[in-house]
């Protein structure tokens, strides 16, 4: 649909058709074709925009509030359709929300006197008619006391109806219509990010719209629209001149529940913002997006590109005015231009003075470096190399007068920016100081909306958006799907809605998208302006810091980054060094928690001829503990060099090894069970590991904890008795609690490992009872080299054996000598005290009890011994 098909010729002067792109001049030549740059009926002939003096209505209201700003949406059966373009536009705007499906009984709303949602969305506004009395009595009451407003689309449905009235409402529907040229209520009190004043011209999509009549004030147009078939059953109707209502306000006159309800669904991508809107207004104004937007365009690829496809001095002249023109209209706009210094001068004659005219003109815009010779920083493993290259551009840009302190810079394909190549990380901080890169490959280059930035060694990273031109795409009449394909993206599609969902956007385009037909000026031109004419966004740039910065000020949940596996993704794999590779990332993880007998299961695992955990940590002895803690901003490089590639001969191994066979890695951290953030992380990077943990009675396990405190010196294990330690209070000292919290917390072991169930599937799960490792470590290990699939089967029984003297199974390394764990491995110390005892039976009951659940939901996975005792005692 080309929502500007009406206006028949363009209302810019000729400075201004001059500084569009070059097919875009030309067309507005001919009269056969619609002007090609958008035309608000709110700009007029000198370029200028006539905006409403008044500022977009604030949703925000002074009732005292009492729910959370989170949506709860009810969809048809499944994440399909309309429901799915609902969650997808949630989660673009970040906006919290829970899907239910329709029909089923209702969540619980209120967690004690708080609502747990904002706003309700119905899918199928019919399951909200037809619910159940009692549902929608308890919905309709929730919706009263929180002041909590309901969204619903009328559902497309074989049957046509005329004039049905909507149950228990004085309110009509005609359904299955065609309609076209949509417009906005200039009066709603919905429409805050969404302008009226524009009609959208042409047939709307679909042909089962539905439209709403009514005869009561407490209902109010949000949108209307006219019909588009001559069949439309007029004598029905009666009013088929008149706009017919496509949105509806329901101001909760009647019944005192504020509605908006959409007669399709949300295919149009006005309804997109309408929606927002509505989510927006209906939670008074908690779920209300930023309405500042900034923009900044990225021109890669300076001086890089075949003989006729660079920039002559007239494509120059082009991007200086309309520079001119869209920093008009977005305060501080300029193009931001990456440069690759030894392409310079290497086009036509004509191009090589496009490039002089360039350099002229160096104080018009924002420079930042890309690689010298446009290489793919991933492909070197030598950091001196590297920064070799980057020094070569840096010396052009000093030579041309190119300044050098814009703290950002791009790396051609994205290479080794994520995956992170710690190389460019490092060469870039040396050479160019950088500060801000950009990319689209974080998490994956699709879908884009769910893009991110992260920071790492100090660079701020952020999402980079695509507008749809590519390096190659530099004529019009080429363009993939034709011009009109290029024009839907810029009216309301994908490029409009990129700016309308992300406060800050950075765009990648391509010097050759700047000559020939000059594709980027009338893309970017255009789209400014028709944001202007459909929003109350407030455009603006700065340059990439001042961008960055602000990013992560309103995003602050991103700085983390998530490594995800590069193998997961062939574009990752495309920019990732041929060097490394997914086989030496560990197959299984050891998780903990400590003092369970993790050493032992460590130490009989590497027994094993085709298994190999990491090369030790001088930090941290044998354990990486990459997930948890502040390894895991050294990024993934440091924990895979952890897994060299090449195998070493496991020297502890009674099996004979071949030297480059493959062999099953794995890695043990015994804090990985308890840590907060480690599933989420080791799943992103190894989703198909299997995990293996230990569980004991918590309380041994709480108490072994303090012994070993003790013998490490530790002065608060010390000063203070176990008792004191575990009844300590929170008003305690900051040690003394750390010290309870480490003795109690692991413990927790059903929270835990649902926490763990949350990422991984069950099957991937292998609980050990630490009271079998202890004492028939034999059987353990068979059935743990089952479960992991491991080949060969190594016959333990010949290799562990009970010492007496030590009190537990060693390695047997000859008939005669066992060789067993270190003294800090099965110490010896008193018997825990009664009191402590009976109060941490106490302390783990429900936890046990939630255990027993857990267990016997996972199935196949027998009670322990000890925690049967821990319960039968602790009642
Ligand atoms: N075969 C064998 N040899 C020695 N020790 C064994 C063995 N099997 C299990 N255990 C129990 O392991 C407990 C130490 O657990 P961890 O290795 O997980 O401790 S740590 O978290 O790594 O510090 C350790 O706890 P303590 O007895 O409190 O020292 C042992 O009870």
């Amino acid at each position: 649909m080309n929502a500007t098909s009406a206006s028949s010729s363009s209302s810019f002067g000729a400075e201004e058709q001059l500084s569009t792109g070059k097919f875009a001049s030309s067309l507005i030549q001919r009269d056969t074709h619609p002007a090609p740059i958008i035309n608000c009926r709110m700009i007029n002939s000198g370029g200028k925009h006539i905006r409403n003096a008044s500022p977009a209505p604030d949703h925000r209201s002074e009732a005292r509030l009492r729910i959370d700003p989170k949506v709860l949406v009810f969809v048809e059966t499944t994440y399909s359709g309309l429901g799915r373009d609902i969650a997808e536009l949630l989660v673009y705007n970040r906006i919290k929300y829970k899907i239910e499906v329709a029909g089923k009984s209702l969540p619980v709303l209120t967690n004690l006197d708080k609502g747990r949602y904002g706003v309700i969305v119905f899918e199928n506004l019919d399951k909200y008619l037809n619910m159940d009395k009692w549902n929608r009595e308890l919905l309709d009451k929730y919706c009263r006391e929180y002041s909590v407003g309901i969204v619903g689309f009328v559902s497309p449905s074989e049957e046509t109806l005329v004039g049905a009235q909507l149950r228990d409402f004085p309110l009509f529907v005609n359904t299955n219509l065609r309609l076209r040229d949509a417009s906005l209520n200039p009066l709603s009190s919905v429409l805050r990010l969404t302008r009226a004043g524009e009609t959208a011209w042409g047939a709307l999509p679909g042909d089962d719209w539905a439209v709403f009549q009514h005869n009561h004030s407490t209902y109010e147009p949000v949108e209307w629209a006219q019909r588009n078939t001559q069949e439309y059953p007029a004598d029905s109707v009666g009013q088929v001149q008149l706009p017919l209502t496509t949105v509806l306000q329901d101001r909760g006159q009647l019944d005192g529940i504020q509605r908006v309800l959409f007669g399709s669904s949300l295919r149009f991508w006005l309804h997109r913002l309408v929606f927002l809107d509505a989510l927006s207004y209906l939670s008074h104004g908690q779920l209300s997006l930023n309405l500042e937007r900034m923009i900044l365009v990225d021109i890669d690829d300076i001086f890089v590109g075949e003989k006729g496809t660079r920039l002559r001095p007239d494509d120059v002249r082009a991007l200086i005015a309309t520079q001119k023109n869209i920093a008009a209209m977005v305060p501080g706009f300029r193009f931001n231009l990456g440069f690759s210094g030894k392409y310079y001068h290497h086009g036509t004659r004509e191009e090589n003075l496009g490039d002089d005219f360039l350099l002229q003109n160096i104080q018009e815009f924002n420079w930042f470096s890309h690689m010298w010779k446009h290489q793919q920083p991933h492909l070197y493993d030598n950091l001196t190399l590297l920064m070799a290259e980057m020094h070569l551009n840096y010396a052009f840009a000093v030579d041309h007068n190119i300044p050098t302190d814009s703290g950002y810079s791009i790396s051609p394909h994205h290479s080794g920016v994520y995956p992170a190549h710690e190389l460019l990380y490092m060469a870039w901080k040396k050479v160019w100081n950088v500060k801000v890169t950009s990319t689209e490959e974080y998490p994956h280059l699709r879908p884009a909306r769910l893009r991110r930035g992260f920071i790492h060694r100090n660079i701020m990273v952020l999402p980079r958006q695509t507008c749809g031109l590519f390096t190659h795409t530099m004529y019009i009449d080429r363009y993939p799907g034709g011009r009109d394909k290029l024009d839907e993206s810029i009216q309301g599609g994908e490029l409009f809605q990129t700016i309308v969902y992300n406060p800050i956007n950075i765009f990648m385009t391509h010097m050759s998208n700047y000559g020939s037909d000059r594709l980027a000026l009338y893309t970017f031109q255009s789209v400014i302006k028709f944001l202007q004419c459909w929003t109350n966004l407030k455009l603006a740039s700065a340059p990439p810091v001042q961008l960055a910065e602000m990013y992560f000020r309103l995003h602050p949940e991103e700085v983390d980054p998530v490594w995800g596996n590069p193998c997961d993704d062939v574009r990752h794999k495309k920019i990732w060094s041929k060097t490394k590779n997914c086989d030496s990332l560990p197959k299984f993880l050891v998780i903990g928690p400590q003092k369970t007998g993790t050493t032992a299961l460590y130490t009989f695992l590497s027994m094993h001829g085709s298994i190999a955990s990491n090369i030790a940590s001088p930090e941290t002895f044998e354990e990486v503990q990459f997930f948890n803690g502040n390894n895991y901003y050294r990024g993934l490089d440091w924990y895979m060099d952890f897994f060299p590639s090449e195998s070493l001969p496991n020297t502890s191994s009674p099996m004979p090894t071949q030297l480059g066979s493959p062999r099953f890695m794995f890695e043990k951290s015994a804090t990985y069970f308890d840590g907060e953030a480690v599933p989420k992380r080791s799943h992103a990077l190894l989703p198909h590991a299997k995990i293996v943990t230990i569980l004991i009675s918590p309380a041994k396990r709480a108490y072994s904890w303090y012994q070993h405190q003790r013998s490490h010196g530790d002065v608060i294990a010390n000063n203070y008795s176990f008792y004191q330690v575990i009844t300590a209070s929170d008003s305690a000292p900051r040690a003394l609690k750390d010290l309870r919290n480490r003795c109690l917390n692991p413990g927790k072991y059903a929270q835990h490992l649902e926490h763990w169930l949350a990422y991984y599937p069950a099957q991937q799960l292998h609980i050990i009872d630490g009271e079998q490792l202890r004492l028939n470590p034999i059987d353990v290990m068979n059935e743990l080299q089952r479960f992991l699939k491991i080949q060969p089967l190594l016959d333990y029984s010949n290799h562990l054996r009970y010492d007496v003297k030590k009190g537990f199974y060693c390695q047997a390394v000859s008939e005669k000598r066992n060789k067993c764990l270190g003294k800090s491995k099965g110490r010896q110390y008193p018997a825990m005290d009664e009191r402590s005892a009976k109060l941490l039976q106490r302390y783990y009951l429900n936890h046990n009890t939630a255990l027993v659940k857990l267990l016997k939901k996972l199935g196949s996975r027998p009670i322990p011994q000890w925690l049967k005792d821990d319960l039968s005692t602790g009642t």
